[in-house]
């Protein structure tokens, strides 16, 4: 029998916790098999605070990883997780519209720390321009939502609905805009927009310090439970439940931050 595939295309995290590493464990917790496409590297800096460092794969590069992938398998889901510059944006862009897609998940990951704010800036209108057409759901934090809504601040549940539909107004027919520990109050709140109806999802917060990977892992989730068959709305509700059950048992390292376990 053929398993239920999904693809990512995303950025490597060296120390395992989020990145490509969280979306492939999720995929194969989620019982799919997972493809991936690497777009750059981030390793953390030990001796540097663990400040990020960053490294593109070339344009070429990720082109032929793509050309692999798409070739070997009839691929209709993916996720696109961290792409990190102009040029990778144009060469994911350029290859995602070679095919019909039944949907493409984007976790609009908008900065890197390592990044200078200009080249940050440049990243982020490529993004909005060349990638979330592209989009059929996206998932952006409390950060990222209030960047793509260009909204000045996001401070409650209301604020979250309205980003949410501003972002929908860019293209994508779906929007969770995640309100996390970001948003004040004692649950982790994220808001799910289809177009016409608003569903929010709350959960209690579990500490108030960001988990790493909980994005990916949701994002990860998501395209999981399409790739399954299950409808969005179905999907998106499996990926808060699965995401809180791997903030609870999240792993600690020599990191100054906990990572999301997903199991
Ligand atoms: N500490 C937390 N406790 C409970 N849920 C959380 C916590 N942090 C994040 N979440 C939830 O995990 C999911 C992804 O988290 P989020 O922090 O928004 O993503 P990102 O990693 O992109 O910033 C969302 O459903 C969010 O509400
Ligand atoms: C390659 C990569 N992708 C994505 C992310 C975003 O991860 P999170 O799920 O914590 O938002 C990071 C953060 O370090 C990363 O290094």
């Amino acid at each position: 029998m053929m398993p239920n595939i999904a693809y990512v295309i995303a950025g490597s995290e060296a120390t395992g916790g989020a990145g490509l590493q969280a979306d492939l464990r999720t995929f194969a917790q989620r019982g799919v098999y997972g493809v991936g496409t690497i777009t750059c590297i981030v390793s953390f800096d030990p001796k540097n605070n663990w400040g990020h460092r960053f490294v593109p794969v070339a344009a070429p590069v990720i082109g032929d990883q793509i050309e692999a992938a798409t070739s070997a398998h009839d691929l209709d889901v993916v996720k696109v997780g961290m792409l990190g510059t102009p040029e990778t944006i144009a060469t994911v862009s350029e290859a995602l519209s070679r095919q019909a897609w039944r949907h493409v998940v984007v976790d609009p990951v908008l900065i890197c720390k390592g990044q200078e704010a200009g080249a940050a800036l440049d990243t982020d209108n490529a993004l909005r321009r060349e990638i979330l057409p592209h989009a059929s759901v996206v998932t952006p934090n409390l950060f990222e939502a209030r960047t793509l809504a260009g909204l000045d601040s996001i401070d409650d549940v209301d604020g979250l609905i309205e980003a949410a539909r501003r972002i929908h107004d860019l293209g994508p027919r779906f929007v969770v805009a995640k309100g996390g520990v970001e948003l004040p109050g004692d649950d982790a709140v994220d808001v799910f927009y289809d177009g016409s109806d608003v569903t929010v999802l709350r959960r209690p917060k579990v500490g108030d310090e960001r988990v790493s990977g909980a994005g990916c892992v949701f994002a990860a989730t998501i395209t999981a439970e399409i790739a399954k068959g299950a409808d969005v709305a179905d999907a998106v509700a499996t990926a808060k439940e699965f995401t809180h059950r791997g903030i609870e048992g999240r792993i600690a390292s020599h990191l100054p931050f906990d990572a999301v376990l997903p199991a």
